[in-house]
């Protein structure tokens, strides 16, 4: 979708910015571009919409070089977000979010009512923000509006230059979160911008790892956290990319164990030692039962089963894990398959979260698939 053939830019002033790039982005993929500021990011960046010319090599989009392309009408098939996200300071919302298909001659009303579902989309409810001016908004909501309106023409590209730089630790990882539900949705091909490696790992299918004007690794997140290519890679991922990688890997079943398991309706068992899941009738998950509980009561296990807090959805990251865990104090977890009440598959422990991290580690340094590397054949490695 966008190719990068042997790409330089010069500056007048000498200066490499960008030195002999290639790379490609497919369709509907999203490309992080990180590295120390004055790397060159920005500068790729802008190349792709033509606000910067290379001084060597080629860009295309969708097959076509875009230096034989009208700026103008590149533009119109790239949205773009930046940091300062300039929106018309005069205009409420929802004109600031229509301004692109108003002025690709899309009727206001028409325009409007696409501005409307796009703010909703972006989670901002068009009845309350859309009559607001953008100085009645946080710097959040600011953002929002920024990427609702760099989708308004429904490009498939979009350009995005630190767009969450600008926003508190929190406000930013929620804004990751939304458009990591959104880009699921609309499937855009994206280059994103950060200097940030933590934001890229999470948003980024893949990561291109910069150094001075060159690209030192291009990868999936894993493999840039699991076995950097360079000292220089290594070094900017950090010593604690063990810890990193728990965000980018995901429970599997096989990383469950099975507890003792028991349904509502049945009657208090005495035979467990410690604890039991509790299921309901559909085999989904309810709760669980103390063995203390279950010998000491009457009736059912219903009248004594406890709620279950902590659990995660099977896919959900190694980090989600151990935080759920925290916070709820848990010595376990329990994963269900995704659906909504979903199917009870096992329980993830703090040891079974140590050796997927390990797994996962160990697959990527080895570059095999991570189902094949048996536990046991890292597990006398001992702590790296
Ligand atoms: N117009 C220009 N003239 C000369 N040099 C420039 C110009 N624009 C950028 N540069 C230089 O090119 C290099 C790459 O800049 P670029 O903005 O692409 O970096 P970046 O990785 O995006 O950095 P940051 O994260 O700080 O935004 C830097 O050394 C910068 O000083």
């Amino acid at each position: 979708m966008i190719r990068f053939e042997h790409v330089t830019k010069r500056y007048a002033d000498g200066t490499i910015a960008v030195d002999d790039l290639s790379f490609e982005v497919a369709e509907g993929e999203l490309v992080t571009l990180v590295g120390p500021s004055g790397c060159g990011k920005t500068t790729t960046m802008k190349m792709v919409n033509r606000l910067i010319e290379p001084t060597g090599g080629r860009i295309f989009l969708d097959g076509e070089d875009i230096s034989t392309v009208d700026p103008v009408q590149l533009r119109r098939r790239i949205g773009y977000v930046i940091q300062q996200v300039g929106l018309f300071p005069h205009k409420t919302v929802l004109e600031n979010t229509a301004t692109v298909p108003h002025l690709l001659g899309v009727k206001k009303s028409v325009a409007q009512q696409r501005a409307a579902e796009l703010l909703d989309l972006v989670g901002l409810d068009p009845k309350t923000y859309g009559s607001r001016y953008p100085e009645q908004l946080s710097g959040g909501q600011r953002q929002r509006v920024g990427v609702a309106r760099a989708l308004a023409a429904d490009p498939p590209v979009l350009l995005m230059d630190e767009p969450f730089g600008a926003v508190d630790p929190v406000v930013r990882e929620r804004l990751q979160n939304e458009f990591l539900r959104l880009q699921s949705q609309v499937r855009k091909t994206v280059l994103f911008v950060t200097h940030d490696i933590e934001e890229a790992v999470r948003l980024g299918d893949r990561i291109a790892v910069y150094g001075q004007g060159a690209i030192e690794q291009f990868d999936a997140p894993a493999a840039v956290l699991g076995a950097p290519a360079t000292d220089y890679v290594a070094d900017f991922v950090g010593a604690d990319r063990g810890l990193k990688r728990l965000s980018v890997t995901p429970i599997e079943e096989s990383d469950l164990d099975q507890p003792p398991v028991v349904h509502l309706d049945d009657p208090l068992p005495a035979d467990i030692a410690r604890w039991a899941v509790v299921l309901d009738g559909d085999d989904n998950l309810h709760g669980w039962i103390s063995g203390e509980q279950a010998r000491l009561g009457k009736g059912t296990v219903r009248e004594h089963a406890r709620r279950m807090e902590a659990w995660l959805p099977v896919g959900a990251s190694l980090k989600q894990a151990f935080a759920t865990m925290l916070q709820h104090d848990a010595g376990w977890i329990a994963v269900i398959d995704r659906e909504e009440r979903g199917r009870f598959l096992g329980v993830l422990t703090p040891a079974r979260l140590h050796e997927a991290l390990r797994r996962s580690i160990d697959a990527d340094a080895q570059a095999v698939p991570r189902t094949e590397v048996k536990v046991e054949s890292v597990a006398s490695v001992g702590p790296r």
